[in-house]
Parts: structure tokens; C-alpha cells; sequence
């Protein structure tokens, strides 16, 4: 089983949250493939040759994707995620209005793709604390569990 994971991160929680899902769904076998947003991957290439997808960003502005998430947004408007199987989580700030807005957006232009939500989405406060890291081994177990029983029907 290979999870890839397309991730942005400003100040390093997101990509914390990510190094915690990667060692989660590694300690139950999945192969993780990790990509930067900021490097630039489109996505039709990130959406390939996976056996199931996660999206991870902050959220920045008013509840709005940071900036390494909109060519994905685009590219999304675009393609057809035909039931792929696509797993959300995002780290944010409860003081702001919006809390993890990023991840609602996420999850609406993932949806519109036809990208199937296999698991509930992750909202963590800023740096994953315990309790956010053992939110994130669920997803990781949920997920791969998920994205198995979809490959076997
Ligand atoms: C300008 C700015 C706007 C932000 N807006 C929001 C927001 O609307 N909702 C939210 O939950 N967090 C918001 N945040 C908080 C970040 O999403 C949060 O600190 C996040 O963990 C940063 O992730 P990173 O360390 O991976 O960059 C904002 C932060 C900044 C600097």
C-alpha cells in the first residue's frame, strides 16, 4: 500500500503533522511518498500510481489555502478524481474565526473532483501535542483500512 502526501508548510506544524502520519502509517506498513507543495507537482501526477492520497496544509488569511495549495485548487477545477481515494488533515489557530478553514476547502474541491473522502478529516491545533498525535494514528489506521477495502471490491 503507498499513501502519497502533498503537504504545505510555513512554520513547520503542518509539516510535524505530516512527520507523525508518516511514521504512523509506516508502523503499519504503507509505503509513504511525501511531496512539498512548494516544489511544484501537478495534479494529475500527484493523483497517480497511489493507493490512496492525503492533502495537508495550514490555513492562512481568513480560513483561506496558503498559497502552495492553489495551483492544486486549480488543477482540481479541472481534472476528475474518478473515487479516488483522498484523506484531508491541516493544522491552525483556534483564535482566528475560521479554524482550519483550509481543510473544508480541501475537502469541498476534492469532492467536486470526485475524489472520495475515505476517512474524517484532521484538524490540529498548531503543533501536533499527544492527543493530536494519536488523532493522527487513527486517520493513518482509517485510511489504509479504507483505501484496502476499496482496492479489494
Ligand atoms: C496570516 C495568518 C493567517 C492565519 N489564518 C488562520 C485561519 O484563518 N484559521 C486558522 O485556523 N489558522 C490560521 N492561521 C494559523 C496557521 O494556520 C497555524 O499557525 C498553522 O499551524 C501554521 O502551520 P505551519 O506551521 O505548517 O505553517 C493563520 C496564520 C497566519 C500567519
Amino acid at each position: 500500500m503507498q499513501v502519497k502526501i502533498l503537504y504545505t508548510s510555513l512554520t513547520g506544524n503542518t509539516q510535524e503533522a505530516v512527520d507523525v502520519l508518516s511514521d504512523a502509517l509506516e508502523n503499519i506498513d504503507a509505503e509513504v511518498v511525501a511531496f512539498d507543495a512548494d516544489d511544484g507537482i501537478a495534479a494529475d501526477e500527484f493523483f497517480s500510481d497511489g493507493d490512496a492520497y492525503v492533502l495537508a496544509s495550514y490555513t492562512d488569511g481568513e480560513g483561506e489555502l496558503p498559497d502552495g495549495m492553489l495551483d492544486l485548487a486549480d488543477d482540481l477545477a479541472d481534472i476528475d478524481l474518478n473515487g479516488l481515494p483522498v484523506a484531508v488533515l491541516g493544522t491552525g489557530d483556534t483564535s482566528y474565526e475560521y479554524f482550519c478553514g483550509a481543510v473544508d476547502e480541501l475537502e469541498k474541491l476534492v469532492q467536486q473532483a470526485g475524489g472520495q473522502l475515505i476517512a474524517p478529516s484532521v484538524k490540529i491545533e498548531m503543533a501536533p501535542d499527544d492527543a493530536a498525535c494519536a488523532a493522527i494514528a487513527q486517520f493513518a489506521q482509517t485510511l489504509v483500512t479504507q483505501a484496502q477495502n476499496l482496492s479489494e471490491n
